[in-house]
């Protein structure tokens, strides 16, 4: 089932963007964990829709309601279950192009897959809004990970072709990785922000969209979580950052560049620091054999183009069999790029308590 996903943390989301709600159930949280409900609504509005001009202007407040697997400020370790409203639907917007596919959205696609039952309203299940609901777990797991020391943060590599700089792949600062959350269009050479702001605006006004880059590090976590093969750091983590919509693309530490290095140039070489084992470089982004050698894991997710634009564009009409001009109407991002990084922060947290837990059975 595509809804479905975990091997020790299982969740289900559950729902389509103009439908009464949406969610998710989590089972495999363990009992007694007190979960600090502030935290998780600052992750929901960072993710919320229609809070600036970069972002579509459909306004959610995204406040989750916990209706099971919680009492009395803890968890139950009974499946916990939380439903998010959708509110501000304007569903007119899709009535007139119900039958005009939109390229590179998942218009056709579901039509297809769901033999025409689909809510193509929104995108129905397709829609980025039902990554609210990954935010609201992510930020439990994140809750539970930072006990162990462990902190996840992104900052925006690319919009279109402006860049900022990499984190240094062998020494990420925790304090850096909580700093950049607070930030709109978090850089580290705050310098590129304007750059990137304009270029989404500009775009925004032509009725067009842009893409982009998202560096994402894991710092605090041990040697020795994951496994090889099938279960490895990296496809944990990829299978999800693939399961967000409008990901294309993901590589770790070096990635794609590795293929122009000699070994002599990509080898991260040991080192004894005290009684820690280092790498001198993390080119390999803090994973070997699938598992963590226990320098920062790093990794780079593409963003596509928002696929809804106002331009005109050809496309086809489902219901006569004809090719057809489309224009689309309505509230879109013109860039997904920001909006996506507390999701790809929520699914990394997801992935690696899963593989903690796994890693963990080895402790009885
Ligand atoms: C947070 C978020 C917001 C998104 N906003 C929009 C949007 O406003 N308009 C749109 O066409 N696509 C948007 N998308 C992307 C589409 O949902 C996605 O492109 C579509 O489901 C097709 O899936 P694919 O791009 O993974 O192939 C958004 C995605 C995310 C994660
Ligand atoms: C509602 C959200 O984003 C939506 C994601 C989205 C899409 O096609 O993915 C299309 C738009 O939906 P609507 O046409 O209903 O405004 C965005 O607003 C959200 O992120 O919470």
């Amino acid at each position: 089932m595509s809804g479905m996903w975990g091997n020790n943390l299982k969740i289900s989301i559950f729902g389509e963007s103009h439908g009464n709600s949406i969610g998710i159930t989590i089972d495999g949280l363990k009992p007694g964990i007190e979960l600090d409900i502030e935290k998780i609504s600052m992750e929901m509005k960072r993710r919320s829709p229609g809070r600036n001009d970069l972002s579509t202007s459909r306004k959610e407040s995204d406040i989750p309601e916990i209706v099971s697997g919680y009492f009395n400020g803890k968890t139950t370790g009974t499946p916990l279950c939380a439903i998010i409203k959708n509110v501000d639907t304007r569903s007119k917007d899709y009535t007139k192009t119900k039958d005009l596919m939109r390229p590179s959205h998942a218009d056709y696609t579901g039509y297809i897959k769901y033999l025409g039952f689909n809510d193509y309203r929104g995108g129905g299940h397709f829609s980025g809004r039902i990554t609210a609901p990954l935010v609201f777990c992510g930020a439990i797991c994140k809750q539970i990970l930072e006990k162990r020391g462990i902190e996840i943060g992104c900052h925006i590599k690319k919009i279109k072709n402006i860049e900022d700089s990499s984190f240094d792949f062998t020494n990420v600062c925790k304090d850096m990785l909580i700093k950049l959350r607070n930030n709109e269009l978090p850089v580290i050479d705050t310098q590129k922000e304007e750059d990137m702001r304009r270029v989404i605006l500009e775009s925004k006004q032509q009725g067009d969209s842009v893409g982009g880059v998202v560096e994402c590090c894991v710092v605090g976590i041990d040697a020795g979580i994951g496994d090889p093969f099938f279960n490895s750091v990296e496809s944990v983590i990829s299978h999800l950052l693939f399961s967000v919509p409008a990901v294309k693309g993901v590589e770790f530490g070096l990635g794609f560049e590795m293929a122009n290095m000699y070994g002599s140039q990509c080898n991260d070489e040991f080192y004894y620091d005290g009684d820690t084992v280092k790498t001198k470089t993390n080119n390999n982004g803090g994973i070997l054999g699938g598992i963590t050698s226990g320098m920062p894991i790093i990794f780079r997710t593409a963003i596509k183009p928002t696929a809804s634009i106002l331009k005109e564009q050809d496309t086809i009409n489902i219901s006569d069999k004809t090719n057809e001009i489309m224009k689309i109407e309505g509230r879109h991002d013109p860039c997904i790029v920001q909006r996506v990084i507390p999701v790809i922060e929520a699914v990394t947290a997801i992935g690696i308590l899963d593989l903690l837990k796994e890693k963990e059975k080895w402790s009885i």
